[in-house]
């Protein structure tokens, strides 16, 4: 019978199957750790005396808390007493434990969800946990990767297993090609404005289609990244040859000198959904209605071109969204003053984001008053974009290049806007209060944020123009 990837990754790591009524017990090739969600788990294992099971399958970093600015005596300002101790722990427990930690010395440091894939840990084929909602990521590789609680962190730190009902399948198809200044970052959101903040509920995603295959690593990433705002708890897309390129000698990756990669890339291709496999529902968008994206109201389903009005509200919450975001149903959001731009997380902090911002800022200014910041998601991406010279163009264009980390996209580690203040960012949620209580977001592309920037208010990306003695 033709299989999905989902079901063929699924079926390779079933230790005990699904009863009626219990649910199956699924074997955990990686997992990944940060020092917010897992404090509490190792604490519970010390309490009952377990040891971790695979620390050679744990891969741990420091993201979330982490400031983004070094004092000058090369000390580290965080926020508050309770976010340096939560670092502490975390390189405490996994010294502990003998698991390999990418801390303050590595140059991999990095948002978890950055620093997986780029160290190759991320392979298709595998089953992926954090304790952390956005492990959707890693589906880009073809992986089943999602989030999990800090109770069972604990219980894949104890047995590498968990316990899981299998989802249903849904494919998202979207065929045909982008249009000009349309990035992964407007696609994402305009599935998710077509499905809804619930619409993956209880699904297993895969994107497929044009779009997706020709998509980069990195776009891949910024699409799974935000397959959990659909409600999906995990996307994934086929692996293929962008993807075997993509993890070609890096360190977790088999050797490409003794014949193991071909071999696993044989394998992994393997994975991709045989012709005729059914999916339990399908959604299909066309590449050419897309438009550049940003929100308006406070989920990332409040979603429309930025070239749209802002639509009627459905509901009392609606309403509420719209109040709190100071705009109005019927109007455009395209004009609005920006107080503030982020441009960083785990959707939107790589070299392809960096070089799509980058390359609007080039020879332009943040304008006056408004404050940029933008943020690597890894030591590895500060230091290529640095070898390419992309922090010169933000520095110079007035934006303030900082250490990499979670940093604004959800302001633990005391980035954060002012009460009222109006932020375009990439990240992928725009939840009330999330950079800093009564902050206003609006989501966006590395593009669509760059504009603002440069231009103090939400303007279409390609309305920009050309720089005099640019090039056409
Ligand atoms: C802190 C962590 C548990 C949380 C998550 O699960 O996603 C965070 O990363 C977020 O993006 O809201
Ligand atoms: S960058 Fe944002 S979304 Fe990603 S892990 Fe950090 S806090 Fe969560």
């Amino acid at each position: 019978m033709p299989k999905t990837l989902f079901d063929k990754v699924w079926e390779r790591h079933i230790v005990t199957s699904e009863a009626s009524a219990n649910p199956a017990t699924l074997y955990i090739d990686l997992h990944l750790i940060h020092e917010v969600t897992s404090p509490q788990a190792f604490t519970v294992l010390r309490e009952r005396g377990l040891k971790v099971r695979r620390p050679d399958r744990t891969l741990a970093t420091i993201d979330h808390s982490t400031p983004t600015l070094i004092n000058e005596d090369g000390s580290r300002p965080f926020v508050t007493e309770q976010a340096s101790k939560q670092v502490a722990m975390l390189l405490d427990n996994t010294a502990e434990h003998g698991i390999e930690t990418h801390g303050w010395d590595s140059g991999h440091r990095g948002i978890v969800h950055v620093m997986g894939p780029e160290l190759g840990a991320t392979q298709p084929g595998m089953t992926i946990v954090c304790g952390d909602s956005h492990t959707s990521t890693h589906g880009a590789f073809g992986a089943i990767a999602f989030g999990i609680g800090t109770t069972q962190v604990g219980h894949v730190l104890a047995t590498q297993c968990i316990l899981m009902r299998k989802p249903k399948t849904m494919a998202i198809e979207v065929n045909g090609a982008l249009g000009e200044g349309v990035t992964a970052k407007d696609v994402i959101l305009a599935i998710i404005a077509e499905i809804g903040v619930g619409g993956g509920t209880g699904y297993a995603l895969e994107y497929r289609g044009d779009v997706f295959e020709a998509m980069s690593m990195d776009e891949r990433m910024t699409v799974c990244n935000m397959s959990i705002e659909a409600g999906a708890r995990c996307g994934m897309i086929a692996p293929d040859k962008t993807t075997f390129e993509y993890l070609r000698g890096r360190k977790f990756v088999p050797s490409d000198d003794n014949g193991d990669f071909d071999a696993a890339c044989k394998d992994w291709a393997s994975l991709a959904t045989d012709a005729g496999a059914e999916f339990d529902k399908v959604v299909t968008l066309r590449a050419e209605d897309i438009r550049p994206m940003v929100t308006y109201g406070t989920h990332p389903g409040h979603a429309m071109p930025i070239d749209a009005l802002i639509p009627q509200s459905a509901d009392e919450a609606d309403d509420k969204a719209l109040d709190y975001m100071q705009v109005k149903a019927g109007t455009k959001i395209a004009g609005h003053k920006v107080d503030r731009v982020f441009i960083g997380s785990c959707t939107n902090s790589r070299m392809d984001d960096l070089r799509a911002a980058a390359s609007v800022m080039k020879g332009r200014k943040v304008v006056d008053g408004l404050i940029a910041i933008v943020v690597p998601g890894s030591e590895q991406i500060k230091k290529d974009a640095e070898a390419e010279g992309l922090h010169d163009v933000f520095t110079a264009a007035g934006a303030e290049w900082r250490e990499p980390g979670c940093s604004m996209c959800i302001a633990m580690n005391g980035d954060k806007a002012a009460p009222g203040e109006l932020v375009v960012s990439t990240s992928n949620r725009n939840f009330a209060g999330r950079q800093g209580p009564g902050a206003r977001t609006v989501l966006a592309s590395p593009a669509t944020a760059a504009t603002a920037a440069v231009t103090g208010v939400i303007t279409d990306p390609r309305s920009l123009k050309p720089l005099e003695g640019a090039a056409a």
